[in-house]
């Protein structure tokens, strides 16, 4: 392996085969300011929010701005914004289905008319009842009005249930296409967007509440339309009996309405401070529920603690639950009252009217069905438009991730990654975490070859996992680059070299599936397998022994939570992962610490597979470990200290060097010597 050494580190990042780089270590006095000194703790620090901060200071993250958005809305704004929700929501109910989209369009419209017609019709039947002339004929003349208002109402009624169907066939496939959308932009995403505190909470607002409220506000908008259409109809009536009945409408209901916005925003306040309560919750009702923490919260008195904080947060949430409850009854009554005073007036006005004879008493009888139809329609009208204000604000959010998602999408390129690699280049990278002073990776260069096997070593934090992200594409470094036979990643469609990188990462997902889904599932499939490649990649990884003493072998589901669920232990999943990484046979193998978990054999039987029983030849095997006899083996060893390259060489190599490796190697060797000694 020393002949293939490459003499790259030695131009790029001062690092020659056996030698130590000629930069200063970043821990070195000379590069590194010392590291700040820590008093000792306080004692006592609070667990969750205070009485006097119960947002957490979460106000200024993203996810809260816009619910102060929601409680300074005016009835103006809500009204002006109506037309563009409306829209929206028509645009999405017209992609989901349009013929349905068009029925429910339609028919709504043809209820109004029919609202209208019907309140025509009972005018005309109140003309007759209080015509002159004997009762018998005023009844007999009044009888074909008072078929058609029952044609009106019963065509009216047909008209509705045909709005209802249509809504039931578009609200579900809003939602699925919604829901599907957003789930696939999501977890495309770039893994450094996702790893941003706030785009958790984004992501997660949008999942809890953009896809419930799109569910609800397709109902909402339909009702909406129908108060509307049903008010503009009323209106119109009012308005052929006198035009001066329209603002007593108007004067009527307008209080009530201006109470509910009231009411809206301060739901909208409270909600800010219980929903930062409700996530603190969350955490220690997960935490208590957690089967992983389980044992070690009976063991200890962490779990009185965690209930006592739970405890303490609820009461609060009771306690601003019942505020925002008493406070929307106080705001709903003032309104009601308001609105009364207001319907006096109106039906007073109506009164002076009759007697000022502007108005004949069949007129005026009309006048009150049309003030009291108009009046319910109003109400709603004012109702649903907050409620669809309110709603619409997450299921913009929703659409706003969405589009944010969009712009944080891997780069697609028609460059796609080769099949088959010479040579994986990595020239003076240099990476830095968002929010981050001190770079992970400050300047590294190295190159990988067909068929290697090479470890990273170092102490923690010292930028091993950070450069195994990099190659698998999963960052970009900031300078500097990675080339595939001379290709820079960067012009490759990302997921296509994602494809070709298999990830064992330290903490692999343990799929809730089958044993063969959980080899598979890397490779892109959860229901098919090669079933020769995959019995190949489960006895590399000792995989084989696991699966074969489950009840149902590689049907075995592999989760507690579901009925007849196995469980597994740490070091069996983590055969299972090193399985789903050998199965998909890809150009690079990234194996970030997976025998941690391991018991020596099977470390042991790993180790060999990925060295000697690989099942691609030209597989590129990059081992991160911090066990370092298991990487005595390898082709070559790099040895990262903050961020840097510091050794590199083969096992003999270092140790001649005697270097960081070295003293790394000797300590950990020395363990074991002193126990066979003391044995
Ligand atoms: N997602 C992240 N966001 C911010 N900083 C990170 C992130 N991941 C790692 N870091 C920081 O980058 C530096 C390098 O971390 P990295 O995980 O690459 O080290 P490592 O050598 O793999 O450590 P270990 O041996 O403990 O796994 C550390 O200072 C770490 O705190």
């Amino acid at each position: 392996m020393s002949e293939r050494e490459p003499t790259e580190a030695a131009a790029t990042a001062g690092t020659v085969p056996g030698q130590r780089s000629a930069q200063p270590s970043p821990q070195s006095p000379q590069s590194q300011p010392s590291p700040p000194s820590l008093p000792p703790p306080p004692a006592a620090v609070p667990a969750g929010p205070e009485d006097g901060d119960m947002t957490d200071a979460l106000e200024e993250a993203y996810w809260s701005v816009h619910d102060g958005a929601a409680a300074s809305a005016t009835v103006r704004q809500v009204l002006v914004r109506l037309p563009r929700i409306t829209a929206l929501i028509g645009r999405l109910a017209w992609q989901a289905d349009r013929r349905a989209t068009l029925a429910a369009v339609v028919c709504q419209l043809a209820s109004a008319a029919m609202t209208a017609f019907g309140l025509m019709a009972s005018v005309r039947v109140l003309q007759h009842l209080f015509a002159e002339g004997p009762t018998p004929d005023r009844v007999r003349a009044a009888l074909p009005e008072i078929v058609l208002v029952a044609g009106f109402l019963a065509a009216r009624a047909l008209l509705e249930a045909a709005v209802a169907v249509a809504q039931a066939r578009v609200t579900p496939k809003i939602r699925t296409a919604l829901e599907c959308e957003f789930l696939h932009l999501t977890a495309h995403v770039r893994l450094e967007a996702v790893e941003d505190a706030d785009w958790h909470d984004e992501v997660h607002r949008a999942n809890d509440r953009g896809l419930f409220y799109a569910r609800m506000i397709v109902g909402q908008v339909v009702s909406l339309a129908a108060a509307a259409l049903g008010l503009l109809g009323t209106a119109g009536v009012l308005g052929v009996l006198h035009p001066v009945l329209l603002p007593l409408l108007l004067l009527s209901v307008l209080p009530v309405g201006v109470a509910a916005v009231h009411s809206a925003r301060a739901r909208f306040r409270s909600f800010k401070r219980w929903n930062a309560l409700q996530r603190r919750v969350r955490v220690f009702s997960w935490l208590l529920l957690d089967v992983d923490a389980a044992a070690e919260l009976r063991s200890d008195t962490a779990q009185g603690a965690l209930l006592a904080e739970h405890r303490r947060l609820t009461t609060r949430i009771a306690e601003e639950d019942t505020r925002l409850g008493v406070g929307s009854a106080l705001l709903g009554l003032a309104g009601r009252a308001v609105g009364g005073t207001g319907t006096g007036v109106t039906y007073a006005a109506l009164a002076a009217m009759l007697i000022a004879g502007w108005l004949p008493l069949a007129a005026g009888a009309g006048a009150v069905l049309a003030i009291q139809a108009g009046q319910s329609s109003l109400t709603r009208l004012i109702e649903v438009a907050h409620l669809v204000y309110e709603h619409a604000l997450w299921v913009d959010d929703l659409l706003a991730v969405q589009e944010r998602s969009r712009r944080l999408l891997p780069r697609t390129s028609d460059v796609r990654a080769p099949e088959r690699v010479e040579e994986i280049t990595v020239r003076d990278v240099h990476f830095t975490y968002p929010g981050k002073d001190a770079p992970a990776l400050d300047g590294v260069s190295f190159t990988l070859r067909a068929g290697e096997t090479v470890a990273f070593v170092g102490l923690n934090g010292s930028g091993k996992s950070t450069c195994a992200k990099l190659l698998a594409g999963l960052y970009e470094a900031q300078r500097g680059s990675v080339s595939w036979d001379g290709v820079d990643v960067r012009e490759m469609d990302a997921r296509s070299v994602h494809q070709r990188v298999a990830c064992v990462l330290q903490d692999p997902v343990r799929f809730p599936f089958s044993a063969l889904s959980n080899i598979t599932a890397g490779a892109g499939s959860l229901t098919e397998a090669d079933p020769p490649r995959a019995m190949a990649a489960a006895r590399a990884a000792g995989a084989d022994a696991v699966i074969a003493a489950l009840p149902g072998q590689w049907n075995a589901l592999l989760s507690k939570r579901f009925k007849g669920g196995q469980q597994l232990s740490g070091g069996q999943w983590a055969k299972i992962a090193v399985g789903r990484g050998l199965y998909q046979e890809a150009v690079l193998l990234l194996l970030d610490e997976p025998t941690a978990s391991m018991d020596p054999p099977s470390e042991h039987a790993v180790y060999e597979a990925v060295l000697r029983g690989r099942l691609r030849e030209d597989q590129i095997t990059v081992l991160i470990s911090h066990r370092l006899a298991s990487v005595v083996d390898c082709d070559r060893i790099l040895v990262f200290d903050g961020g840097r390259i510091v050794e590199s060489g083969s096992h003999d190599e270092l140790m001649a060097l005697d270097g960081d490796y070295a003293a790394m190697f000797t300590l950990q060797a020395s363990g074991y010597r002193s126990t066979e000694t003391g044995a």
